[in-house]
């Protein structure tokens, strides 16, 4: 089995990433969010709290014939963010491109937070870290990757997020069109069900007489927005900015719009992870300031390789080898 979908941001910012899913029968096409930071696969639905629901689709479980409930069974999320959820869990068929499974625990929120139910643009999550992070108790339930896995021609799934227009996730195989170069795969952390790895240093600009050796942790994030690292790189990277400053009032590093930025690159051995310059301007704020693409970590176990890098790579998520690999493109 192997299987390809589209992954579109939002109009005006790469905000997100989703991707269509077919869940029930007959098939109902909801856009959620594939987030290899999480592990729970959460939908809006005729279960949610109405008032909460702001015009996203949502998953009709009475129109489904194969929806079946979990009887006992909830869940409670709550993400780095501080946006949370909760609900009831059914089990249905759902269809990602030409991949399927029949079984699939489909967490159904009677809950969710302001900020969840402000994004218009998404109708859930599909959570790709391991299961092991499920919250459906008493009994955690397996991801979708997880339940496909066994069936995938190869057992890894691949992401290819571009800047301001659709890309796409891939399922079951490398396509070795969508990048150039090696790939540099780097090994998980086993004591952590999420996609961590360990960076071995950063490159602020171009000049690799520049680069520094300094380990950091990160995660492969798809669900993270920016590209959050130890306060010493963001002061690297801003020293770097003429005009860059840290406003007080939204909490972010941000940058002159007119400025033109250092490309920033990770240190995975001797391969360069390159995010252009371009890429670290996240988006106006106001007349004069953008919101810049690199923020601070501080206060987390783990930095985040979010969208602001992950869309400038190939990533290769490695479900048999539990590697990372990632490739320029
Ligand atoms: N893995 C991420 C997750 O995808 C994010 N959000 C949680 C709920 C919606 C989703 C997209 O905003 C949040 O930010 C960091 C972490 O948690």
């Amino acid at each position: 089995m192997t299987g390809t979908a589209v992954a579109s941001p939002p109009p005006g910012a790469d905000a997100e990433y989703v991707l269509p899913v077919k869940i029930g029968t007959p098939p109902q096409t909801l856009p959620l969010n594939l987030d290899t930071g999480s592990s729970d696969f959460w939908v809006i639905s005729t279960d949610t709290y109405p008032p909460q629901v702001q015009g996203q689709t949502r998953y009709n479980v009475s129109a489904s014939t194969t929806a079946r409930r979990l009887n006992g069974e909830s869940w409670v999320i709550r993400y780095g963010d501080g946006s949370s959820a909760n609900g009831i869990v059914y089990t249905d068929r759902v269809q990602i491109g030409n991949t399927f499974f029949d079984q699939q625990a489909v967490e159904s929120a009677v809950n969710i937070s302001n900020e969840i139910s402000d994004d218009s643009f998404s109708s859930g999550l599909l959570g790709a870290a391991s299961s092991a992070a499920n919250t459906v108790r008493p009994d955690r339930q397996t991801t979708y990757l997880d339940n496909i896995k066994s069936q995938l021609a190869r057992p890894v799934f691949t992401a290819n997020l571009k800047k301001g227009k659709p890309g796409n996730y891939n399922f079951g195989y490398i396509n070795g069109s969508e990048y150039t170069g090696p790939i540099q795969y780097a090994a998980i952390n086993p004591q952590s069900p999420l996609w961590e790895i360990s960076v071995s240093g950063y490159r602020v600009g171009s000049d690799n007489t520049k680069y520094v050796a300094r380990v950091w942790n990160a995660i492969a994030d798809t669900g993270t927005t920016l590209l959050l690292v130890p306060d010493d790189i963001v002061s690297a990277y801003y020293a770097q900015v003429n005009g860059s400053v840290f406003s007080n009032d939204v909490g972010m590093m941000l940058v002159p719009c007119a400025a033109k930025l250092p490309d920033f690159a990770f240190g995975l051995g001797n391969y360069r992870g390159v995010v252009p310059g371009s890429y670290i301007n996240y988006g106006r704020m106001n007349k004069t300031y953008c919101y810049g693409g690199i923020q601070s970590s501080a206060g987390a176990p783990f930095a985040v390789l979010g969208d602001i890098a992950l869309k400038a790579q190939f990533v290769v998520f490695d479900m048999a080898n539990k590697v990372v690999g990632f490739a320029n493109k």
